[in-house]
Parts: structure tokens; sequence; C-alpha cells
């Protein structure tokens, strides 16, 4: 920028190539040094961005903008030095996502060692971890080592009295988060209820226990939304600055990738599915408004908010952006933290209109349309990789009797729970669906028929351990019979309608007796 500024023309009648890239190259610096914590040198830039502004609408370079710019760039770099201490110190916000890769340990508290052991083996069969108590003050010593991930406890007579519940709202005001709380009542009366509200309860439940209905509410209590990290994808020609902005959102559990390339944008937006695009304004070839068009013309991307994250402050201009396309405007400088929250509560909301729209209301799982979508792209990679993969097709037995002999109502917890025990019992990387009402769609990468069948065996056999809660209290068992069909390394290239060959051995299954993986 000094070289150009000194080899400005004195007094030309219009206005030179190089004071409009001088414009550019201030307008970046203005945005971009104060992120880096250099708050006066993006002061004196953002000075000297609108004299070169000045000149250019008024297409003429006069001698006093002229010795202004010169001189002003050339003492851009003592502002260098003039750090601002307060914001590279800032402490950047704890991280905002949590790692999910051990079970989660539950303790609970219950009298009756019957129930104990029942509520104990139907949360291990989800794979939870738990810790059981008969009495509180056994619960208290303990959770004085360690805190577990929720605590289930019952009340009355048979439990945790008042002034337990209020030793646990007083633990609970201490923590940044409360722990999941669910509390097992002998009747549904008010004051327990206000009691248990106050100690944090996020669950009361009565007795009997609909156990597989208790474990869904723990389930919602710890939210999987939360546990993958968000996926932001950064456009922006300024690399050290897009460097920075990608190792603040890593800093804080995020996901970040840096678009270098902007004509490799839709690859990578396909590679990365960001949920998140953050988007430079000002680039030398292709502006940040005509990139968010370009996104915008694939309905695929329509619900990844694009921030565009610029030096702009003209509300006019902002405004002339966000017609062509894009969300919202992030104003640089941009603290690590603003930066944080920003995208944060962005991403997060971005995840919770996807999630409504391609999960299934009653079960959170994939839609019909989304799993087998999901089917289709393991298997052509499994073909493309040589690798095995499996797909399973699971459909509960004689649904129908239990609509019928217990209403609706608890027909739709039972595929709610087994819904829950896939969902914990296969790997990360296996997609589920909801194929119908009471079938599932499940695709397992790297995983043979043998192993997809044990799994599956395993599955069945903790899901006909269930008990559940019928019409008038009484309690009933359920089981589901399954459908696997599979390619190997051999024959990965050669597999044909996966879905048709489970759907024939999930028939096989049925005929067979039921109760059953056929693989
Ligand atoms: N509660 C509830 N029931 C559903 C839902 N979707 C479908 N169903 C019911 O699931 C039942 C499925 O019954 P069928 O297809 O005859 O099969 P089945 O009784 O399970 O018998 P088999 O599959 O042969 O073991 C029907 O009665 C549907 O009304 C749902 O979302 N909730």
């Amino acid at each position: 920028m000094q070289l150009a500024a000194d080899q400005l023309p004195i007094d030309a009648d219009t206005v030179p190539e190089d004071v409009i890239s001088l414009r550019n190259g201030l307008h970046k610096l203005a945005g971009s040094a104060g992120t880096f914590g250099f708050t006066d040198l993006g002061l004196q830039a953002r000075k000297l961005e609108q004299v070169a502004k000045n000149c250019i609408s008024q297409n003429y370079l006069d001698p006093a903008s002229r010795q202004r710019l010169v001189r002003g760039i050339h003492a851009l770099p003592h502002w260098l030095f003039d750090i601002d201490d307060e914001q590279p110190s800032e402490r950047i916000v704890s991280p905002l996502t949590e790692p999910l890769s051990r079970s989660k340990l539950i303790a609970i508290l219950e009298t009756d060692k019957m129930l104990l052991a029942a509520t104990s083996q139907t949360l291990n069969s989800f794979g939870y971890q738990t810790q059981g108590f008969t009495t509180f003050k056994t619960l208290r010593e303990a959770l004085k080592q360690t805190l577990p991930d929720a605590l289930v406890v019952a009340v009355g007579q048979k439990g945790i009295d008042r002034a337990g519940l209020d030793y646990l709202a007083g633990l609970q005001s201490q923590l940044e988060s409360p722990l999941p709380l669910i509390v097992i009542s002998e009747d549904d009366n008010f004051a327990d209820q206000i009691q248990a509200v106050r100690a944090g309860a996020q669950g009361f439940f009565t007795r009997p226990v609909d156990l597989p209905a208790l474990e869904n509410r723990l389930e919602g209590c710890f939210n999987s939304l939360q546990n993958e990290p968000f996926r932001v994808l950064i456009v922006d020609d300024d690399l050290d600055l897009a460097r920075r902005f990608e190792a603040v959102l890593s800093s804080a559990g995020m996901l970040a990738e840096v678009v270098i390339e902007p004509t490799q944008l839709l690859q990578q937006l396909a590679h990365f599915t960001p949920e998140v695009v953050l988007m430079d304004v000002n680039m030398p070839e292709y502006s940040g408004p005509e990139l968010a068009q370009v996104i915008r013309l694939n309905d695929d991307w329509l619900r990844v908010p694009i921030l565009y994250i610029s030096a702009e402050t003209d509300a006019t201009r902002q405004m002339q952006a966000l017609m062509k396309a894009g969300d919202d405007f992030i104003t640089k400088p941009i603290s690590d933290n603003a930066l944080l929250t920003t995208v944060y509560s962005r991403a997060q909301r971005a995840r919770r209109v996807s999630h409504a729209l391609a999960r299934d209301s009653l079960t959170g799982l994939l839609k019909h349309a989304d799993i087998k979508e999901q089917v289709a792209i393991e298997m052509e990679r499994a073909a493309r990789m040589r690798r095995p993969a499996s797909v399973a097709m699971i459909d509960i037995d004689h649904f129908k009797s239990v609509n019928d002999q217990h209403g609706h109502a608890v027909g739709d917890n039972v595929i709610r729970a087994l819904a829950n025990l896939l969902r914990q019992r296969l790997r990360k990387i296996d997609r589920l669906g909801r194929y119908g009402g009471e079938e599932f769609l499940a695709v397992l990468p790297d995983c043979d028929a043998a192993d997809a069948k044990a799994i599956l065996d395993e599955i069945r056999s903790a899901f006909h351990d269930l008990y559940f809660t019928g019409a008038a209290g009484s309690s009933f068992q359920c089981s589901f019979s399954a459908g696997i069909s599979a390619c190997n390394q051999q024959s990965a290239w050669q597999i044909v309608e996966p879905l048709e060959k489970a759907d024939a051995h999930l028939y096989k299954a049925k005929k067979d007796g039921r109760n059953r993986v056929v693989a």
C-alpha cells in the first residue's frame, strides 16, 4: 500500500485505479486489524478509507487528499505497535459443545431393591451406566465425591424427603449447568411436583413407573442435538483473518473450514455440509453477495444461514447485500466472544430447524425419504471403497394388538422406546430412520452380515426384556423382527436393491415365528 500511495499522481483529473485498490486494502485492514487486537490501526485505516472513498465518489484526486493518503498510509505501521491489550487477552468462552463418547452415568435413588434393580437394568439396556442407592444418606455422600450426569430419585416414604429435595436444589444452584433430575413419586400430588420443580426436576413419574418413558425423558434432557460440533464454513480472501476465525471457532469445539478458492465453494459445501456460512463481502474476483446468491440457487442449502462478515457499517449497503442473499451482518472488527456467540446461536437454530424438518416428530429419527437417501449414499460409498455395509429393516411384532389392547398413546411409547434403544446401541456412523409406522431402517457402514446380525440380535434381546406399562397399569413386553441385507468386500460393487433384500429377509423372520433376525 505504501508503494501504491507513493505512486499516486499529483492532482489527477480522474481517480486512478490505484485509489480504488488502496480503498479496498484500507477497507480490509479496517475490518481485520481490530479483530486481531489492533484497534487503533483499524480506526486509522477506516479514516483513510473514507478519504479514498470521497475521492472516488468525486472522481477527482485532489492534492490534499493525496497527501493525507500518502502520509496516513506511511504512518500505519506506527499503529501496529499500539496493540490493544484488552482484546487478545479476552477469555474465549468455554467450549460450547461437549464431547459425547463415554456413556452417561445415572445415579438412582430407590429404596425398594427390586425396583432399583429393574430401573438399573432398563437404563443399562439403553446404554447408560448406573449407580444405585437405597438411602438418601449414601447418595449424598456419593454426590460429594463425584457428580453423575443425571439423577433419578424416588420421593416420599420410599425415598428422599422434602429436606433431601432442598439439598438437591442447593446443589443444583452451585452448578454451572444443573444436572438433569427425574423424580419418581407415589402419586401425582401437587406438593411433590412443585418441590420437584424447585429442585430442578425435568421429569416427574408416578408409580408404577413406565421405565422406557423415563428413559425417553432422560434422553430428552441430554438433548443429543448439542453433542455434535457445529460446522462453519468461512469464505474470506484474507487468509490470515479466515485462519483467525477458524482458530477461534475451533477453540470452542466447532468444526471450521476455510474456502480459499471461491470456485471450489459448491464442492466444499457438498463435502463439508456446513450449518453456517461466514462470508466476506468484498473480495477481489467475486463479491460475497454474488457467492451467497450462488449458494441460494440450490435449495439444498436453504436451511444454512449465510452471515456476512464485513467492515461495512452503512445500513443501506448492508440492506442491498441482504436483499440479494444472505441473512445477517457481523461487523468487523469483532471480538472472539461476539463471533462465537453469534455463530453459536445461528448454528443452534439452523440445526433445530433442520432437525425439525428432516426428523420424525415421534422418534427424532430421520424420516422415510431421508433414511432412504442415506442408505443409497452409504451403499454407494461401500461400493466405491470396496468396504462391507449392511442394511437392516426392523418391524415391531404384533404391534396392532398393542394399540388395540393399550391404546395408541401406549403404542407410541413402544415405538419411541425402540427408537431410543436403536439410537443408543448403534454406532455414531450408523444411520437410522423411521421407515413407516412401526418399521425402522438402519444402514451400518463397515459392518458385514454376521456383525450386523449379532448387533441386531443383542438389541432384539434388550428390547424384549423391556416392560411397558399398558392399560390400567398392566405391564407387557414386545418384540421385533429384522431382516438384513449386506455386501462384503468382494460383493460390494454387485449389490442391488438392498432394501428389497432386507424386506424379503424381514418377511422371512415374520413367517418363521417373529422375534428373530434373518440375515
Ligand atoms: N401407536 C401407533 N401405531 C401406529 C403408528 N403407525 C402405525 N401404527 C399401527 O401399527 C400397526 C401395524 O400393524 P400391522 O402392519 O398389521 O402389523 P403388526 O400388527 O405389527 O403385525 P406383524 O408386523 O405381522 O407382526 C397398525 O395397527 C397401525 O395403525 C404410530 O405412529 N403410532
